[in-house]
């Protein structure tokens, strides 16, 4: 229950008076329904459909005249009453949907901004954690059973308001009837209390179900290049197949379960209704009048139960989802980072590195079970200073530049900026000052201007094209059917590995970083992008401090320091031409290797 207190806490922050403005404001309409229902007693009175002369029930005999008036004028007068106070409840009852839909959409988009904020705020080892299907969800079903279960509370409250306006009534109109009646209902509600604990345990089975989905979507379209050449079609659809079974079987037990408790409520309500009039005219020979008020009574609290109930059936399916946001919240606000960054900028202005980056013995584990990704690595990153950082594949190369980007944090030893361990604001002015272009780099479905503009906004058209010319892709760029407006990505034009590489190179160098970080992509250049790299970090060169994971070792020919990797440790340290006459050394086999690999390159 815990996560629907909460939500309700922070729906209660965010709506403030508004809510119980609403709920006075349903209240009134409980009353006016109330006293439309009293009403209709003397109007079938004065019809003579009950068959009583007696004049009007004790409760209204301030309405004594309306039996004295002419039958058409009492029931004018009546009539009319119950017209206005219809009315009136109808247009109150319009205003209070209209803004329990506004405060509806309204919360749910403040839990969204909360949950998006707190996910930006998070570190880096939080995403590392996580699966991205499974934010993706959180962020899109799960949020959908907030609004659902908010939706459902604000009914469930206007039940409540209601029913117990209409106990009152029903006590003055019968109070011992009321009592009975309740009691059948506080009885049933015991019994019924296996309906919730059902529907509770769907709701968790559908949010499986939902996370499996999307898990499994985002990795088959992922994919689908290797489903459709490796022929996999079929075992992908068996997937589906066996999904939709799932998901069938479970809606189907879900709406067994709403079915099954409609049941048992109307079923005890026919034979609670038979068992009364019995009761009553067989038992306590009553007469029109008092069977009418059983009748009202009943048909007026029992819905009311029946409604409460399925609420109830409601917010228990959205505890999962509901405990499934909150538990993310909670981690990714445990994860947060200890410098401000997320949405806001902070103070922090980029500085210029002075001594440089360095890390002081540092050993990093991805978790506290597994082996060591780097150990002892003690390495200097000299500003304006071109730095090669290589290694075989996972050797290390990606976590070390994670660590002197403060993106993860280390184990045990520290990574120094100037000097100064490298923590809270100090990160803020390091990613304030620096580019980062990543192996896979990010390109939005959109022009190639907007994808530019994502990392500088204000960026003029001039500024573009030198940054493209900076990243030698101005010719491709120019080339394209509307230069800078061409669309890119999903449903755009599909660049190559080296363009992509490139165009990414110039929306990092486009807001003139003092720091660039390049991981470069293993497989997307060819030998002719290779020599383009090569060329665009020679000019870069001097002018900021370059830091490269180098994969194709011809593109650092010129790197000032050279940092080799092997099993998360600094075998090698050096200048390339230095590293490269150790014979012994694995820079020197490396290099080897991949002059038999590409004769071109190392030739080049
Ligand atoms: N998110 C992670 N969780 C657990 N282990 C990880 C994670 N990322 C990397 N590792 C492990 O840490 C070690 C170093 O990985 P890293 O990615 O830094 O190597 P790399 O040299 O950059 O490799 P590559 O050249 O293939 O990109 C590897 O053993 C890898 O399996």
């Amino acid at each position: 229950m815990e996560p629907v207190l909460y939500f309700t806490r922070q729906l209660h922050h965010y709506a403030g008076k508004i809510l119980y403005v609403n709920l006075m404001g349903m209240a009134l309409v409980s009353l006016l329904d109330g006293i439309g229902m009293l009403l209709l007693i003397p109007l079938l009175n004065l019809t003579g459909i009950l068959g009583q002369e007696s004049g009007l029930p004790s409760y209204i005999r301030g309405l004594d005249f309306l039996a004295e008036l002419p039958l058409s004028s009492g029931l004018l007068i009546i009539l009319g009453s119950y017209m206005v106070l219809v009315t009136g409840q109808i247009l109150i009852q319009r205003n209070l949907s209209m803004r329990d839909s506004r405060l509806n959409t309204g919360f749910l988009n403040h839990v969204r901004l909360e949950t998006y904020r707190v996910l930006l705020k998070a570190n880096w080892a939080f995403f590392i954690r996580k699966r991205k299907s499974d934010l993706i969800t959180s962020m899109t079903e799960e949020l959908g059973y907030v609004s659902n279960g908010t939706y459902t509370f604000l009914q469930f409250l206007t039940s409540l308001v209601f029913t117990v306006i209409q106990i009152g009534i029903a006590f003055w109109l019968s109070a011992k009837l009321t009592l009975f009646v309740l009691i059948c209902g506080l009885a049933l509600a015991f019994f019924s209390r296996t309906f919730i604990r059902k529907s509770r345990h769907h709701g968790g089975r559908m949010s499986e179900l939902a996370r499996s989905y999307m898990g499994g979507m985002s990795d088959h379209f992922n994919g689908i290049k290797d489903i459709k050449s490796n022929r996999l079609e079929g075992t992908q659809e068996a997937w589906m197949r066996n999904w939709c079974k799932q998901m069938g079987e479970e809606r189907e037990a879900q709406a067994r379960v709403k079915l099954d408790s409609q049941l048992f409520y109307k079923l005890s309500a026919a034979m609670l209704l038979v068992f009364f009039l019995y009761g009553s005219v067989m038992l306590f020979h009553s007469e029109g009048q008092s069977l009418l008020v059983v009748m009202l009574i009943f048909s007026r609290l029992w819905p009311r139960f029946t409604g409460i109930q399925s609420n109830l059936e409601s917010m228990a399916a959205s505890i999962p989802a509901l405990k499934s946001l909150r538990e993310l919240q909670r981690e990714a606000r445990e994860a947060e980072e200890q410098n401000g960054t997320g949405t806001e900028k902070g103070n922090a202005v980029p500085i210029p590195l002075q001594t440089g980056l360095e890390c002081r013995n540092v050993s990093f584990r991805y978790s506290r079970e597994g082996g060591y990704a780097l150990k002892d690595i003690q390495v200097r990153i000299r500003p304006h200073e071109m730095t090669a950082i290589v290694g075989r594949s996972g050797a290390g190369k990606s976590t070390l530049v994670d660590l002197l980007m403060g993106m993860l944090e280390p184990e045990s030893g520290e990574v120094t900026m100037d000097g100064q361990k490298l923590t809270g604001e100090r990160i803020l002015s390091l990613r304030q000052s620096m580019s980062y272009v990543p192996q896979d780099p990010f390109l939005f479905n959109g022009t190639i201007r907007e994808n530019l503009r994502m990392m500088l906004p204000e960026a003029d058209e001039e500024q573009m094209w030198e940054a493209l010319g900076q990243s030698a892709a101005a010719d491709f760029v120019r080339k394209l059917p509307q230069g800078l407006d061409t669309v890119i990505g999903d449903r755009g034009i599909r660049l190559s590995g080296g363009e992509r590489q490139r165009l990414v190179l110039a929306r990092a160098l486009l807001r003139q970083p003092l720091i660039l970080v390049l991981d470069e992509a293993t497989s997307a250049l060819d030998t002719e992008n290779e020599t383009k790299i090569q060329q665009v970090l020679e000019s870069l060169k001097g002018r900021l401090t370059l830091i490269v994971i180098a994969h194709r070792l011809s593109t650092i020919r010129s790197a000032d320091q050279v940092i080799v990797l092997d099993q998360g440790r600094v075998v090698q340290q050096g200048g390339y031409l230095q590293l490269a006459e150790e014979q012994a050394g694995l820079f020197s086999r490396m290099l080897g290797k991949q002059a038999k690999d590409t004769p071109v390159a190392a030739i080049g």
